[in-house]
């Protein structure tokens, strides 16, 4: 096969079209044709996913899962048979379902962007109008998600302490994140797989970071291609970059200083996924995707392949980063560097003694290791303990610390900007913003924030986020786990809850 893409003559949708068996099985992808007969049990999302598209044209299911160059990274070279002439290539009819069906007609009973009021209401019609394939993968976390919840139910342990008769007229939230502008304390967090909720990915993002002036944090496992993002970019437009470490250190070596090279500024080494969390949510619909045959054959072959989308993403990562790599990351490349995913203050005393530029608190959205405390929390430790160690002041321009997880209010962001972090990482509420609304969506999710902050510095009495100070808050309870006193029953039954924007009557 290969003699026939090296002498540039397209191979015929037909001949692809005879390999349509676990025998002999290629597909095509973006125009090419791939032979991935011996891939097919390696094939973390299984095998039957592949031979549903064998000897077809497999690309609009292989686009949301994959970034584009997952095929070629994963196969043999030997294994691109080479362009496929398209006009020879048989449509591959999308059948709607039933449910797919309901889907579209809940898509259109949304309520209004005018009547999205906050960004739990972005989560709340998400949930009903997105692919459920994507809901399962955004919104999963790991084993019980407890600490997804604890992650949003720490900063109801932190109350203000706001002063009055401070002239607000000016009320003025923009910071500088890394010594980089940004309207608002908070930037949009690395996120994987975007194109699940949404054909443009990742771009939602971008092009909304750029109109708002926030940084946007580029995941290596976006589903649009890192230059893809970084062409969609304005001029001047700051990003950061989210490396997962290869196990094979030139793949490493050559994406850090092709995403330096681009104008990358800040790069955000992911610490806490020496392997991707087991999230059941997402592993669920991977089962429900199979038949029992398939899954039973997983195990006696013991390839793993119940991870649903995350495995299937994820098997390069490299569980043996150590901080002896930090010297080495260091020495190929001059971007500042961040660890994301430290979780107690002894590693982040380690990360400013070695010298890097800051650290992210954090438990990865509450999708790795379950229980682990949340960022907020982990942000009030941190500060006490380098200020005692090394006589550190947060926030500190030397080693800055950010907080993500959980945030869902701008009243969430001003308590980490009150305990010392300089800026917060915002997950889901974007994602859940694109996939109901699409770029509008996260363009209003800003808007909503950029609103908040207004009232919110005026009510606390701080007119500009250097104001926003530590004795503006009360966290002595932040880190009182105890159970929760004693639901007040009549008091709770007389509350009537708030509603969530509702879908019109579909
Ligand atoms: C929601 C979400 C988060 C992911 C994420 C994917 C999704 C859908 N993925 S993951 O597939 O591997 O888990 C990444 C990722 O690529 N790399 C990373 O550093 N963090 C990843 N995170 C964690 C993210 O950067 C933040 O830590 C987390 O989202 C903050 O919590 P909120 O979603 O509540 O804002």
């Amino acid at each position: 096969h290969t003699e026939m893409s090296n002498s540039g003559v397209s191979l015929s949708g037909k001949e692809v079209a005879k390999h349509n068996s676990r025998q002999s099985c290629w597909i095509i992808v973006h125009g090419k044709a791939y032979d991935v007969t011996e891939f097919l049990d390696d094939h973390p999302g299984g095998s039957k996913i592949i031979l549903k598209y064998a000897g077809k044209d497999a690309t609009q299911e292989y686009d949301p899962i994959h970034p584009p160059d997952a095929i070629t990274n994963n196969l043999p070279p030997e294994k691109h048979l080479g362009p496929v002439d398209p006009d020879t290539v048989e449509k591959v009819e999308v059948k709607i379902t039933d449910e797919e069906k309901a889907r579209q007609q809940r898509m259109s009973a949304r309520p209004s962007l005018d009547e999205i009021l906050n960004l739990h209401d972005f989560e709340a019609i998400a949930r009903q109008v997105m692919p459920e394939k994507a809901w399962a993968y955004y919104s999963s976390a790991a084993d019980d998600e407890i600490t997804i919840r604890e992650n949003h139910a720490a900063y109801h342990r932190i109350w203000f302490r706001p002063r009055i008769l401070r002239n607000v007229t000016k009320v003025d939230w923009s910071t500088t994140i890394l010594g980089h502008h940004s309207s608002m304390p908070l930037y949009i967090t690395a996120t994987a797989l975007g194109k699940l909720g949404h054909p443009d990915g990742e771009l939602n993002l971008t092009r909304a970071a750029a109109k708002h002036g926030v940084i946007q944090m580029i995941p290596t496992l976006a589903s649009c291609s890192f230059d893809e993002i970084m062409d969609a970019a304005q001029p001047g437009q700051v990003q950061f970059f989210q490396l997962y470490v290869n196990k094979d250190r030139n793949i490493t070596k050559r994406i850090v200083q092709h995403a330096e090279k681009r104008g990358i500024k800040g790069l955000f080494i992911t610490v806490d996924a020496p392997q991707l969390g087991r999230r059941e949510k997402d592993m669920r619909m991977k089962f429900e995707a199979e038949d029992p045959s398939e899954v039973s054959k997983a195990g006696s072959e013991g390839v793993d392949r119940s991870q649903g989308a995350a495995r299937a993403i994820s098997s390069f990562i490299d569980p043996g980063l150590e901080w002896a790599d930090i010297d080495w990351f260091k020495s190929i490349t001059k971007m500042p560097l961040i660890l994301k995913g430290v979780q107690c203050w002894e590693d982040a005393l380690m990360a400013y003694d070695a010298g890097l530029a800051g650290v992210v608190l954090s438990n990865h959205g509450g999708r790795q290791l379950d229980f682990a405390r949340s960022g907020i929390e982990v942000l009030v430790e941190v500060v006490a303990k380098l200020g005692e160690k090394r006589g550190l002041k947060f926030p500190n321009e030397k080693f800055q610390l950010f907080v993500d997880g959980g945030v869902r209010r701008a009243t969430d962001v001003l308590k980490a900007v009150a305990l010392g972090a300089t800026a917060v990482g915002v997950g889901r509420p974007f994602l859940y913003a694109f996939s109901s609304y699409g770029p509008e969506g996260v363009d209003k999710a800003l808007q909503i924030l950029h609103d908040e902050f207004e009232m919110n510095l005026r009510l606390l009495g701080a007119p500009t986020i250097k104001d926003v100070v530590p004795d503006m808050v009360d966290a002595s309870s932040i880190s009182s786990h105890g159970s929760a006193v004693p639901g007040d029953r009549l008091y709770d039954s007389n509350y009537e809850s708030m509603q969530h924007a509702r879908l019109r009557d579909a």
